[in-house]
This record gives C-alpha cells, structure tokens and sequence, in this order.
C-alpha cells in the first residue's frame, strides 16, 4: 500500500497565476478523476509533480515521507503519460514494448492483449489516434511505479476502446493509484474514487455530477 500527498501546489507564468492551491492524498486503489475548465491547470499539475515542469512551491509526501520532485522520475514514484504523442513515430510497436519493459510475464501481457496483438508491426505514426493512446495507456500501466497519472487517456477512443479501458484502469488500480484528467467526465466518474475539479487555481473534491455543475464545469 502506497500513499501520496500533494500539499499546497502553486504556479505561475508570468503575472497569471494558473495554480493556487492545490492539494490531495491518493492511495494504492484509488482513482482519482481531475476536472476543470480548458485553461484551468490539470495538464500543468501533473507536469509539476513529474518534474518536468517547475513549481513555485510544492510539497509532496510519499508514504509520509516528503521527497523532492526531482526525485520522482529516477527513484519510479510516478509514471506518466503526456497529453501529446511522446514515442518514437518511426518505432514499432514490437520494438517499444520492450524498451518500456524488460520482464518477460510484462512483455508478454501487452503483447498479447487482444487490441495490441493486431497492431505490433505497425509503427506508432501508423496508429489511429485512438490505437496509439490505448497503446500509450497500457504501456504505462504496466510500469512498476506505484503511481501513474493518465492525461486525456480517453480522448479519441471508440466506446468498445474506451469500456476496455475502464475495466483495465480499475484493475491496474488495485496495484497502484491513479491520476486521470479528462473532459470525458462521465467515463472517469464511473471508475474513480475521488474528484477534485480545478476552479480559478483551487481544488475542490466533488462527488456527484450535481457539484461539476456547481463549480460552472458542466451545464
Ligand atoms: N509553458 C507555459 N507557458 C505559459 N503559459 C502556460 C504554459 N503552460 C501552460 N500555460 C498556461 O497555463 C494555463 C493552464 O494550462 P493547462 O494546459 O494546464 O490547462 P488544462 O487545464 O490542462 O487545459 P485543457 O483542458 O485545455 O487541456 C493555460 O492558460 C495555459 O495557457
């Protein structure tokens, strides 16, 4: 059992101040859904917590511990997959799985799911946007790190892609905890565990989606 705590996060650019104050605990188990307008800083979050991004302050505890953010890539706290297409477009498929993992039982898992067996010869410029994201999620889920944080998994996926995924997610969860931040709330509601919606730089935990609409998130 794992558990992460983000305290008090702030950042911004110039005189825009993107994020406030932010702040939540998740456990291995939990799901926990990131909502919040376009513009409103869940991309940036997790960037600041990867450590690809800097923060103005932030704090963040593993198993009651505090580490550095520059820490979390080399020591597997958290794994991570970008908004954008980070994968070599020339590579195939075949190839990048086992950059990402060497063990053979890994290896064989996504090789052998049935969406990924009809795609490893093809190279990741020939992917679908939704084959490539499906891919993408996959690869990352089945990374040791106790934690993981999905940017828009769901966008693009056809609905058979997409109810796949949320039963894949909700198993991976039992064995770490998960961040996903997407516009398909009604998808990530259905699997998570805790929500927070980003308004004007401050979390909020919702439950229901009477409270997205509170917090002018939905209509
Ligand atoms: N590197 C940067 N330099 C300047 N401004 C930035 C930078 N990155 C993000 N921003 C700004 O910070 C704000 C939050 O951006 P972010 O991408 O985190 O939003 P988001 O909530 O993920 O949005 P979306 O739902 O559209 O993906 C936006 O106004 C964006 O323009």
């Amino acid at each position: 059992m794992a558990t992460l705590v983000l305290h008090h996060v702030s950042k911004s650019f110039k005189k825009k101040e993107v994020l406030k104050d932010v702040s939540f605990q998740i456990e291995t188990g939990d799901i926990l859904g990131l909502f919040g307008r376009n513009g409103s800083g869940k991309s940036t979050l997790l960037k600041l917590l990867f450590g690809n991004m800097k923060a103005d302050s932030i704090k963040v505890s593993m198993n009651s511990n505090e580490i550095k953010i520059s820490e979390v890539i080399p020591k597997q706290f958290i794994s991570y997959l970008p908004q954008d297409p980070f994968l070599p477009a020339h590579a195939k498929v075949r190839d990048i799985i086992p950059m990402f993992h060497s063990g053979e039982a890994e290896q064989d898992r996504i090789f052998y799911d049935p969406q990924i067996a009809t795609m490893t010869n093809k190279s990741m410029k020939d992917l679908s946007h939704g084959e490539r994201k499906y891919f993408e999620v996959v690869l990352m889920s089945y990374l040791p790190h106790p934690f993981l944080m999905l940017d828009e998994p769901f966008s693009m996926l056809e609905p058979l892609h997409k109810e796949r995924l949320k039963l894949f997610l909700t198993s991976v969860s039992k064995l770490k905890g998960i961040i996903i931040t997407d516009h398909y709330y009604n998808d990530v509601l259905e699997i998570s565990s805790q929500n927070l919606v980003i308004k004007d730089g401050k979390g909020h935990l919702i439950k229901t989606t009477e409270d997205l609409k509170k917090l002018n998130y939905i209509l």
